[in-house]
């Protein structure tokens, strides 16, 4: 069996990178023993060469602007890039010249995951991504290769680390959204344009990828239904803590009776209200957590850093000794699958709770007018909670009335909001907010 070193090329230096070239460095005896073969770098694509990446104990001449040629001469390719392009091209012509790849993007696999797969099949070369769905912990090879003999039901989970420091400093400082992001990028938790996170995007890439390996389906990202953030605001934290509850920003991939009466599947991503006893409801800071129910395992949680240079690296690394064990003793890791094809349902049929919050004047018969609305619509109510605030001045008092419903689907729901911000005695619908976790 040949002994000489197995050839690991990188593309990308930010912060997952370098950590990967550190840890590939430095415990180069460990990862030589437990792969079969040594891992030697032989390049590392750069966006510009000349600056200083001693952080990585790589040598200087290793570092490269040419990432078309570096992926030609490989049997490893690590892509920590991101994004579509060049990553995608890259990629695919590293496994036309032979070479196994490991990825951390999220967005490349939520939107074109078909493509590298059928690459790595036409090539029989091995695609591995821990690191895209929730940084360290340890979920994609869970999910794709420990309960590949179970079937799972539902996915339910903080897989945005962001959004949750954000949101967690709402609850606990009593802070608005924006002041909340500036303490985030403050300390380095949100990028500058925090975008992607805020609005729900990354979040929504990581449901399409673990909902595909869980459901044996094909989920793109465009087919998850998808709400950031932006708009949750201290009264709707608020109000959650008058009801014994948390917002969170929740990733939920679930196997659904479809309208044919078959199974589907339904993603989303969204803020939703979360009982302060839920699990999930205590990771606090930018940690991730998520819950995988399936029908013979049961309930599994999987906790950690879902983010970072370092954690993320320690994915990527686990990913790299898979593959390279596969170039040593043969053999390649699992490809797509996706032969269950079960139809994706659009969010409107959908049914959870909802926390509804009104704005409605003071006066006889407005509560039944208000019950009428729901009753119109099927929408069960569980509970209805009226505050007085004394007006401004000579201002009336005013009224919120709070409604929580038993499960609804999301169209009923929608209606319901509609006619009632029509109710000549509703002056604001001030929130809607679906309701989770019992
Ligand atoms: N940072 C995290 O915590 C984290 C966690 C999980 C997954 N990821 C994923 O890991 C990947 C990398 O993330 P990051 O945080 O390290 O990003 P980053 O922006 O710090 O690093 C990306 C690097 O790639 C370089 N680059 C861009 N285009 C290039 C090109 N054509 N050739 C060579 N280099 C190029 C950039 O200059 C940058 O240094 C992304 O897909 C991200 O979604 C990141
Ligand atoms: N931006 C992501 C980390 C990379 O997946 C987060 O906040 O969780
Ligand atoms: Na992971």
């Amino acid at each position: 069996m040949s002994t000489a070193p197995l050839r690991v090329a990188m593309l990308g230096c930010g912060v997952v990178g370098t950590q990967v070239a550190r840890l590939l460095t430095e415990h180069a005896g460990e990862l030589a023993a437990r792969s079969g073969r040594p891992l030697e770098i032989v390049g590392i694509a750069v966006r510009r060469t000349g600056r200083d990446r001693a952080a990585t104990g790589v040598a200087p001449e290793l570092f490269t602007t040419d990432a078309e040629e570096l992926v030609t001469r490989a049997d490893i390719v690590i892509e920590v890039i991101g994004g579509i392009e060049p990553a995608r091209t890259l990629i695919l012509s590293a496994m036309a010249h032979g070479a196994s790849v490991v990825t951390a993007n999220k967005a490349l696999l939520a939107q074109d995951g078909p493509t590298l797969y059928a690459a790595a099949d036409e090539h029989a070369v091995d695609l591995y991504f821990e690191a895209a769905v929730a940084g360290a912990i340890p979920l994609v090879r869970p999910v794709r290769e420990s309960l590949a003999g179970d079937r799972i039901k539902r996915v339910l989970g903080i897989v945005n680390g962001t959004t949750n420091y954000v949101l967690d400093q709402m609850d606990t400082t009593g802070a608005g959204f924006a002041e909340a992001v500036e303490q985030a990028q403050a300390l380095g938790y949100a990028e500058a344009d925090p975008t992607a996170d805020v609005e729900g995007f990354d979040a929504a890439a990581k449901a399409a990828i673990l909902a595909s390996l869980a459901f044996h389906t094909r989920v793109p990202a465009s087919a998850v239904y998808r709400e950031g953030i932006t708009d949750v605001s201290a009264a709707d934290v608020a109000a959650a803590r008058e009801m014994g509850c948390v917002v969170k920003l929740l990733a939920i991939c679930e196997r659904t009776a479809d309208p044919a009466g078959g199974e589907g599947v339904a993603v989303r991503v969204h803020p939703a209200m979360l009982p302060r006893t839920h699990p999930l409801a205590g990771v606090r800071g930018a940690f991730n957590a998520v819950f995988v129910e399936a029908e013979a395992a049961g309930e599994l949680m999987f906790y950690g850093p879902g983010a970072g240079g370092e954690p993320t690296a320690s994915a990527v690394l686990g990913d790299v000794v898979s593959v390279a064990r596969h170039r040593v003793q043969g053999g390649r890791g699992p490809g797509e699958s996706s032969y269950a094809e079960l139809s994706l349902l659009p969010m409107g049929s959908t049914r959870t709770r909802y926390h509804v919050s009104l704005d409605v004047a003071d006066r006889p018969g407005v509560l039944a007018q208000v019950a009428l609305v729901f009753a119109d619509h099927e929408v069960s109510i569980e509970t209805v909670r009226q505050q007085l605030t004394p007006g401004e001045g000579d201002a009336p008092p005013r009224a919120a009335l709070v409604v929580v419903t038993h499960q609804a689907t999301d169209e009923a729901l929608a209606a319901t909001v509609d006619d009632l911000a029509k109710l000549d005695v509703v002056q604001a619908v001030a929130s809607v907010m679906r309701v989770e976790g019992e």
